[in-house]
């Protein structure tokens, strides 16, 4: 993984190596950094930001099918990507663990996987 590359994978990794970075334990200074501040805050603040953000997404992607313009949609979804990155972070979780858990669930239907899901006891 390096700076050039362009895949979503890459960006969502370098990110998350500033996220880690942000940590208390590796001296992340919530004085001058945003992720610093909420790790230092603690899960409810975090947890609360995602909760935010979702409505956000929600209310922007009704306002696009009102006519309004995607790219608040895109921002709202950007800022809930990254909260919920700062999440990951800190139940020692990656990016790589999400794609991969996407990944597994590539080609099941999610209403055979939920018909599965219901018919076990
Ligand atoms: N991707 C982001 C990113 N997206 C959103 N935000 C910040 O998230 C904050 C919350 O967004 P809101 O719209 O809720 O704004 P707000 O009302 O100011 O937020 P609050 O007062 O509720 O905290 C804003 O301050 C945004 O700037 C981000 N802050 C940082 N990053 C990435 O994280 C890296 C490290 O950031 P620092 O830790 O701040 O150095 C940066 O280089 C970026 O790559």
């Amino acid at each position: 993984m390096s700076a050039a590359d362009t895949s979503i994978e890459g960006a969502l990794a370098r990110l998350a190596v500033v996220i880690e970075s942000r940590k208390p334990a590796q001296g992340g200074n919530p004085e001058k950094s945003y992720v610093a501040r909420l790790l230092h805050k603690g899960p409810d603040a975090f947890l609360k930001k995602i909760g935010e953000e979702a409505t956000e997404v929600v209310m922007a992607a009704k306002d696009v099918d009102h006519g309004a313009d995607k790219a608040k949609l895109l921002y709202e979804v950007a800022d809930l990507w990254f909260h919920s990155m700062i999440a990951l972070a800190h139940y020692g979780l990656e990016p790589a663990d999400v794609v991969a858990e996407l990944e597994r669930r590539e080609g099941t239907s999610g209403l055979e996987e939920k018909a599965q899901r219901q018919a076990t006891p």
